[in-house]
């Protein structure tokens, strides 16, 4: 198949019928995971366009089939491809604890200046819940994801790096190092957050939460006790909805509302603590939500778990100004499930929706759904949902897959 790619100018993607899309499989599950998605991404191109369009499918390496092959984790032609291809998919890759490479998925967000992490949440009927009333889980999360705790800034305790840093911090923040409860043996790590990074992430999910005429956007900080990073992260969201969008104060403020053709979206704040009860309360009274990385992290899995856990929770890692994009899962590689064809690929699936959506390929991705929803509702499912569902038959990843299929 010849190779034809998606550019963009003026803001828009132009999608090719036969685009080439590089794909990452994944470490771990990723290996079942990926074909039983691929199978779902063809069906459903071909039966929505009759094979007028076609996904020219370029695997690309990372993680540990990248460094089997090559000896390196992330091959710069890895980097380079995705630049060049504009939108990709990947499955999940390994990141080991405490030493070792620091995190892939992390470094492919960096790299490509993947600002906004965006993962819907959102309940499908039939789906076994811990919750009473999962369909009042209906959210979209727009986490930073450049910057925060994840910029990768530490020092390890005892090394000559931490002593230097450390060093720095006595010699001119005098009082600062005093507030180190344990100098002698800290490890330090340092949270960047700016005002650029916060307005292009907050500028993002309110254009979705206005396009999208959604009832709310919430910032969710800890800046009652992190005041210049997450209190910093509040303040901007909400000067920049006042001088970008024209919000005015709702009773005096914080909260704030922006009126636009007849809908009202209102603008408010929580603290991340109170969020998390929040949600498990009240659901309800979320819609979008713009928060930093870390308790973007936290907030994705804890949500996932309310409407049916993380083998239905997608993601896309995107850059809304150059159109760079790659999708995939809010879990990991799930290793001790591994090679064993059991996992659900439901969570790459709906990334694979939501890149569908992204390229304008909505009749494709309406197919998934269908198709999806078809399956939980014959109670055709994996291992995840089958342990928590009466009457349900087992399904295999890849016989998950063609459920799906034959229900689209
Ligand atoms: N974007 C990425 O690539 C990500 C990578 N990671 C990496 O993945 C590795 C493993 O992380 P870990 O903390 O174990 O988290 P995982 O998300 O990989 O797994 C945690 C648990 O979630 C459930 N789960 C995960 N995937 C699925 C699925 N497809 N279907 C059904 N259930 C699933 C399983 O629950 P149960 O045991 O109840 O069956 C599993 O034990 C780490 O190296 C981590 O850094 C983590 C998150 C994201
Ligand atoms: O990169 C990793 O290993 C973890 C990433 C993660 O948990 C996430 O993006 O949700
Ligand atoms: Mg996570």
């Amino acid at each position: 198949m010849s190779d034809q790619k998606i550019s963009i100018s003026n803001g828009k993607l132009n999608v090719p019928d036969n685009p080439t899309i590089p794909f990452i499989e994944g470490d771990g599950t990723g290996v079942d995971i990926w074909p039983a998605s691929q199978l779902v991404f063809d069906k459903a191109v071909e039966k929505a366009y009759s094979g007028k369009r076609k996904i020219n499918w370029k695997e690309v390496l990372a993680g540990e089939k990248a460094f089997n092959k090559t000896g390196n984790w992330m091959p710069e032609e890895t980097l380079t491809v995705f630049r060049e291809y504009l939108v990709g998919i990947k499955g999940p890759l390994t990141t080991p604890v405490g030493g070792g490479i620091r995190s892939l998925n992390v470094a492919l967000r960096q790299e490509l200046d993947l600002y906004a992490c965006v993962r819907p949440v959102r309940w499908f009927t039939g789906v076994p819940s811990p919750v009473k009333e999962p369909q009042k889980t209906d959210m979209v999360i727009f986490r930073e994801n450049t910057e925060d705790i994840y910029a990768g800034i530490e020092f390890q305790e005892g090394s000559d790096e931490n002593k230097k840093f450390l060093q720095l911090l006595k010699d001119n923040f005098p009082k600062s190092y005093k507030k180190i409860r344990f100098p002698e043996n800290s490890g330090i790590g340092i949270k960047p957050v700016s005002k650029d990074g916060t307005e292009r992430l907050v500028r993002s999910a309110l254009k979705f939460a206005l396009e999208n005429k959604k009832p709310s956007l919430t910032l969710v900080h800890k800046g009652n006790i992190m005041k210049f990073t997450e209190g910093g992260f509040r303040d901007w969201g909400y000067a920049l909805a006042k001088n970008e969008f024209g919000a005015k104060d709702l009773d005096g403020g914080p909260w704030q509302v922006i009126e636009k053709d007849g809908h009202k979206l209102i603008i408010k704040d929580a603290i991340a603590d109170a969020f998390l009860q929040q949600i498990l309360l009240r659901p309800d009274e979320y819609s979008v939500v713009a928060t930093l990385n870390l308790n973007g992290d936290y907030i994705s899995d804890a949500l996932a778990a309310i409407v049916g856990g993380i083998g239905i929770a997608p993601g896309g890692n995107v850059n809304y100004i150059t159109g760079h994009a790659i999708f995939e899962a809010t879990h990991g590689t799930a290793p001790k499930y591994a090679g064993q064809d059991k996992v659900n690929p439901g969570s790459v699936i709906l990334s694979g929706v939501m890149m569908l959506e992204y390229m304008g390929w909505q009749e494709a991705a309406d197919l998934i759904i269908k198709g999806l929803e078809g399956a939980i509702a014959a109670k055709k499912v994996t291992y995840d949902f089958h342990r928590l569902m009466e009457g349900a038959t087992l399904l295999k990843c890849s016989e998950f897959a063609q459920a799906v299929v034959s229900k689209m």
